[in-house]
C-alpha cells in the first residue's frame, strides 16, 4: 500500500504538487490521469523517491520514504518518463547491472533476469547494445529494470509513450499479467489507455486532486447528477444567456454549433425540463431537441481538466469530492492562467 499525504512540491512561486492525498490499495492497478503538466511526474517522481517534497509525506508499505528509503524503495520497480538506459551496454549487461544496483541475491539473478526477459519478450534482443534498439524495444528495457526483483509495488510513468500501437497492446497485457502479483501504479494524459487497465482512476489538474475512483463510477456518478443535452435554435451566447436565468444548473458545456443552432450538455441537480422548455418558449429561442445523455470517460475527464477553471471546478462539484476546494480552485488559480 503506498499512502500520499498532503503532498507538496513547489518550484518558487509555482506548484507542481498541490497538496495532494490518495491511498493505493494492495492489488489495484492505480491510474494516474492529469493533462500535460499536471504533476503526475512530479508525484511519482516523489514516491519513489526520486526527489524530495516541499512539504507532505509518502509511505510505501508503512515505510516512510524519506526517514526510511532504503526500505521503502525495496518494495518498488519504477519506470520513469526517460529511462536512465546505457546505451553502451548490452541488454543482458545492463539488467544484471540493474539488478546489482537492486542488490538481488547473486544466485537469483540469471534466474530472474530469464524470467524478465521473458515477461517483456525481449529474449532475442539480450545481446543487442541499448543504442541499437528502436523506442519501443528501449520501452521494454526500461520495464524490464522496473520488474527486476519483482518488487510489490511496480510505478511505470506513461509506459507506453511514444509506442505503436501493437506495442501498446503488448504492454497493456503485461500491464495485466504483472497485476496478478503486483500493485501496478501508471500515469498518462490519454484516458482511454488509463481505461482499458486500471482498476481505480486518480485524476488530478495543476498539481491537485480532482477526483479518485473506479472508472465505471466515474461515468456513472456524472450521470447520476442528470445530464441533458440541450439543442436551440439560437447562438451560444443568446442560448447561454437563457440557461443563465434557469435555477437548478450546476455546469454547462457548448458540445457544438452550427450557424443557427446552439448544442449544449447541461448538468443539473434536479430534473429542470419543464423550466428550460418554457425560459427557452419565454425568450422566443425554439428547442429543438432536449434529451437525458449518458456521459463518457473521456468528457468526465475534459470537464475536469479544462483550461477554464470555472468549467472544471463545477466539474468537480458534480462529483462532490470537495465543492469548497473546486471553488477555491476556480477563484485562487487565476494567476496560473
Ligand atoms: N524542475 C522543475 N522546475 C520548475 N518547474 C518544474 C520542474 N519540474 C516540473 N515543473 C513544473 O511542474 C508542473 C508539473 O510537471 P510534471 O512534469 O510533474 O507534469 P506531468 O503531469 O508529468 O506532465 P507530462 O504529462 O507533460 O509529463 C509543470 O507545470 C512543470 O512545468
Amino acid at each position: 500500500m503506498i499512502e500520499v499525504k498532503n503532498l507538496v512540491k513547489r518550484y518558487g512561486d509555482h506548484y507542481a504538487v498541490n497538496h495532494l492525498s490518495f491511498t493505493v490499495e494492495d492489488g489495484q492497478i492505480f491510474g494516474f490521469l492529469g493533462p500535460n503538466g499536471a504533476g503526475k511526474s512530479t508525484t511519482m517522481n516523489i514516491m519513489t523517491g526520486y526527489l524530495a517534497a516541499t512539504e507532505g509525506q509518502v509511505l510505501v508499505e508503512g515505510h516512510d520514504i524519506l526517514e526510511e528509503p532504503e526500505a521503502a524503495r525495496a518494495c518498488i520497480g519504477y519506470l520513469p518518463e526517460i529511462p536512465p538506459l546505457y546505451p553502451d551496454m548490452t541488454v543482458e549487461e545492463y539488467l544484471r547491472f540493474c539488478a546489482e544496483l537492486k542488490k538481488i541475491p547473486k544466485e537469483q539473478r540469471t534466474d530472474q533476469l530469464t524470467k524478465v526477459l521473458a515477461l517483456t519478450h525481449l529474449e532475442d534482443m539480450s545481446a543487442r547494445l541499448i543504442r541499437n534498439l528502436s523506442k519501443g524495444y528501449r520501452q521494454r528495457v526500461g520495464l524490464a529494470q522496473a520488474i527486476l526483483g519483482f518488487p510489490k509495488i511496480i510505478i511505470l510513468d506513461e509506459p507506453t509513450v511514444g509506442l505503436d500501437p501493437k506495442q501498446v497492446v503488448e504492454i497493456r497485457d503485461l500491464i495485466r499479467h504483472l497485476a496478478k502479483d503486483h500493485t501496478v501504479i501508471l500515469s498518462s494524459h490519454i484516458l482511454s489507455e488509463i481505461r482499458a487497465v486500471c482498476d481505480r482512476v486518480l485524476i488530478i489538474r495543476k498539481g491537485r486532486f480532482v477526483v479518485c475512483d473506479t472508472p465505471e463510477d466515474l461515468e456513472e456518478k456524472l450521470s447520476a447528477g442528470g445530464s441533458l443535452e440541450l439543442t436551440a435554435k439560437a447562438a451560444p451566447e443568446a442560448a447561454g444567456a437563457v440557461l443563465d436565468r434557469v435555477a437548478g444548473i450546476t455546469g454547462r458545456t457548448l458540445l457544438g454549433r452550427t450557424e443557427d443552432t446552439a448544442r449544449f450538455a447541461i448538468h443539473m441537480e434536479r430534473d429542470i425540463r419543464e423550466a428550460l422548455f418554457f425560459a427557452f418558449a419565454e425568450a422566443g429561442l425554439p428547442l429543438l431537441e432536449l434529451r437525458p445523455r449518458t456521459a463518457s470517460l473521456e468528457e468526465v475527464f475534459l470537464d475536469l481538466t479544462d483550461d477554464n477553471d470555472t468549467v472544471a471546478a463545477r466539474a468537480a462539484a458534480l462529483f462532490q469530492t470537495s465543492v469548497e476546494t473546486a471553488e477555491k480552485e476556480a477563484v485562487g488559480d487565476e494567476s496560473d492562467l
